[in-house]
């Protein structure tokens, strides 16, 4: 291997006269285009050499791969690194290691995804251990299996579960993976490499099948059937994802294989991947993919070499929504927790919705009854601060009061060890007024959660100047433990989340009070790939959370603020959303929302208020112009986010739409796609607006600035300054 190589495989020969290929690239020993040159150039010594009758692929550290190398993609989207098409998947695998003249057997350890299962795949069996995850997860990178996936995975588990596996990407575990027909036995891996080479040999002496996988036809439902299994995947796929053509894609090439043969199917997987490599899609997904892992480098803190401290014990305040969830999540993951409340009867209110929050869990099959007893059993209850004594962390969700999070905080100061890790739950009031009566400011942070806190998969962890680096480290790692993603970002009204939320809404007031349809907007909003409209969300969260959110805006920046009645004219009517069974739109029973004409009365109250007029322009407005009136008021408030340093870096603000805000992943979050579309085109927009509607849409410094230059709002920070 040459000194730049990226990874490579290394092949042993043994007495037996087996070959074990090992696949080294760390940390998940992807494949990339060195490692795959490497392993045909071993495979071909191997065939080559008489000492060797048979091959085993295995993978370095107990994992056999996590895929193709997806840092690749990129210099495959610019044209550059471009094998001819079908060169690995049909020359490569199929001519020549499965149509080898001596077998071979994967050894399967850890992870076999993507590519790392379809080089499984095309070996002539498969021998993995329980632990083993096995899954083509391509879709969610917006592209499919491209090394003959498509054709094989269907041969060796039937259609039908197949195109489960692909189309939720979702793997498998060893013991599944042999019940389907994926692997040929489950072996510990102490026995894995042992086991595999006897069987290579046992093939070699006919006492086990030579199986080439893309040519079993037992699994394969007949015709008929097949055609029914992928109508209703491709409705399925259709239901899941509207805007996404890829997973349609992917089933086209899959019945291609199931109609025309699996070389045919071989040749349309090989083109369609270059195809959908290159999409914009997939360039989102990618983006996420690595912003999403990029989270956790937070410059001058996890660059420090501090190693996390352990959290054994968490203590939270407040068994409301938040706390019960956030205690649901920390059970969850083996944390052992208290949960406080003032009085008996919160107390045990609190208790019962983690009970709730589980037993859902288990009503769904996803939890046995005897986890639930055993997790359940991590919690315990309190009304005072005697067992906060050993507490490592404590994580205060109280309701949003000043003065009652000081008296929390100085009491926490006197409860809880030294080393105690101080958290706020709170979700806009500034960290440096909750400390304030303390002298505890290093140790305490943010941890934002979000509704539910149990489901959902972003944590907005926020720092204050004073925050140590070992608290910020120990909570990312705690983050980790409980499955969320982590954002770090500074201290301001709003963090960075509720900042890039918060003209969301006001935008979407402003086009009604100037005239556009409200269920038109969020008819669009939803098209554009967003869960719901920001009145249907208004109406999810409630009129008294949005006016409580919204008048921390109003107050801290007046100057942008679009002041609107419409919400608290509404509330006086006792129309507070869902949970009155009114709000923007009218309930019933099941939950199901349908318009109201008498919200006209309410929206020409509040427009008199305001004193604005219809506008003929706002009231046609295209589906276009309703997204990007909605958005670009978000991209300005997330561009000042960044330009403030409350962000440390554009794809940190990526994820945090995509986890927060519920901004489509496949749209590689809210600066992704901004610059998808221009800075200067975002710019000249909300200049535009601006003139006509006013201050609320009047593009910040570090736009202009951007635009005049002509670069994308993503690059770094120094840039933008060095500029200034
Ligand atoms: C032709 C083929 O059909 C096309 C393909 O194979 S496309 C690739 C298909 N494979 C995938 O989608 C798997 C992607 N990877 C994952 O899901 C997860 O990384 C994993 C389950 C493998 C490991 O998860 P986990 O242990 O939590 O580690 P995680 O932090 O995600 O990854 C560790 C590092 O490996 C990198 N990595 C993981 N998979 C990679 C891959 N396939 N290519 C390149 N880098 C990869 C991550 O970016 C991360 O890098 P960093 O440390 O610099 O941030």
């Amino acid at each position: 291997m040459g000194s730049k190589a990226k990874g490579r495989t290394v092949m042993e020969v043994g007495a037996d006269g087996v070959a074990v290929i090992t696949i080294v690239h760390p940390p998940v020993n992807s494949l990339s285009f060195d490692v795959l040159s490497s392993l045909k150039e071993n495979f071909d010594q191997a065939l080559r050499r008489d000492d060797v009758k048979a091959i085993v692929i295995t993978g370095a550290s107990r994992k056999f791969s996590g895929g193709f190398d997806i840092t690749a993609f990129g210099g495959i989207q610019q044209g550059k690194d471009l094998p001819k098409p079908g060169f690995i998947s049909v020359e490569v695998l199929t001519d020549t290691l499965e149509a080898a003249r001596k077998p071979s057997v994967a050894a399967i350890d850890g992870l076999a995804l993507g590519g790392g299962l379809e080089i499984a795949m095309i070996c002539h069996a498969r021998i993995s251990t329980p632990t083993a995850q096995l899954g083509l997860p391509e879709l969610q990178l917006g592209i499919l299996p491209g090394f003959g996936g498509t054709q094989r995975l269907p041969r060796l588990v039937g259609l039908s579960k197949a195109l489960e596996m692909i189309l939720t990407s979702k793997p498998v575990k060893g013991e599944e993976a042999c019940t389907l027909g994926l692997v040929d036995a489950v072996v510990s891996s102490d026995e894995l490499l042992n086991t595999a080479r006897r069987w290579a040999l046992d093939i070699v002496e006919r006492r086990r099948p030579w199986v080439a996988s893309l040519y079993k036809t037992d699994k394969i439902e007949p015709l008929g059937e097949a055609r029914e299994i992928l109508k209703f995947a491709r409705d399925q796929a259709r239901k899941r994802a509207p805007n996404l053509t890829h997973p349609l894609v992917c089933i086209d090439v899959v019945e291609e294989g199931i109609v025309s043969g699996p070389r045919a199917g071989l040749l349309k997987e090989s083109q369609a991947s270059e195809e959908l490599t290159r999409s914009d899609t997939a360039k989102s997904l990618m983006h996420i993919f690595f912003a999403q892992r990029g989270t956790t480098k937070v410059p001058g803190v996890t660059d420090l070499g501090l190693a996390p401290r352990q959290v054994k014990k968490v203590a939270i305040l407040g068994g409301g929504l938040m706390g019960s969830g956030i205690a649901t999540a920390l059970i969850l993951s083996n944390y052992p927790v208290i949960l406080k409340e003032v009085n008996e009867k919160f107390l045990e209110t609190g208790i019962g919705r983690v009970k709730a929050n589980l037993q859902s869990r288990v009503k769904k099959g996803n939890m046995t009854q005897e986890k639930f007893e055993k997790t359940i059993s991590l919690l315990k209850g309190s009304l005072d601060y005697e067992s906060f004594k050993d507490v490592d962390m404590v994580i205060e969700a109280v309701i949003e009061n000043v003065s009652l999070k000081q008296q929390i905080f100085a009491d926490l100061e006197r409860y809880c060890p030294p080393h105690c890790i101080l958290a706020s739950n709170t979700s806009t009031i500034d960290l440096n007024l909750i400390g304030e009566k303390t002298r505890s400011q290093d140790r305490i942070i943010g941890a934002h959660f979000f509704s539910p806190a149990h489901v959902m998969p972003l944590l907005e962890i926020v720092r204050t100047k004073q925050t140590s680096p070992q608290v910020i480290v120990d909570l990312l790692n705690v983050a980790r433990k409980i499955r969320k993603t982590p954002v770090v970002v500074g201290n301001c009204t709003g963090f960075a989340v509720n900042r890039m939320f918060f003209p969301y809404t006001q935008a979407a007031l402003l086009l009604v009070e100037h005239g556009a349809d409200v269920y038109q907007i969020d008819k669009a909003i939803t098209k554009f790939g967003m869960p719901m409209g920001p009145f249907r969300l208004c109406d999810l969260v409630g009129f008294g959370v949005a006016i409580a959110t919204g008048s921390q805006f109003v107050q801290n920046f007046p100057e942008r603020t679009y002041r609107s009645m419409l919400i608290p004219l509404m509330q006086e009517d006792k129309r507070a959303g869902e949970t009155t069974r009114k709000g923007f739109y009218l309930y019933n029973d099941k939950r199901k929302a349908s318009p109201d004409p008498e919200l006209k009365k309410y929206i020409e109250k509040a427009r008199n208020i305001s004193g604005v007029t219809i506008d003929p322009k706002l009231v046609k407005l295209s589906e276009k112009d309703i997204i990007e009136m909605t958005f670009f008021p978000v991209v300005n408030e997330a561009c000042r986010v960044l330009a403030e340093g409350i962000a440390v870096k554009a794809a940190d603000l990526d994820i945090s739409a995509a986890m927060g805000m519920g901004f489509p992943p496949y749209r590689g979050g809210i600066i992704f796609w901004a610059d998808s579309l221009g800075s200067k085109y975002v710019y000249s927009r909300l200049e535009e607006w601006s003139k006509l509607y006013g201050d609320f849409f009047k593009p910040c410094a570090y736009l202009a600035e951007r635009a005049a230059k002509g670069t994308p709002l993503s690059s770094p920070l120094e840039q933008a300054k060095s500029r200034l």
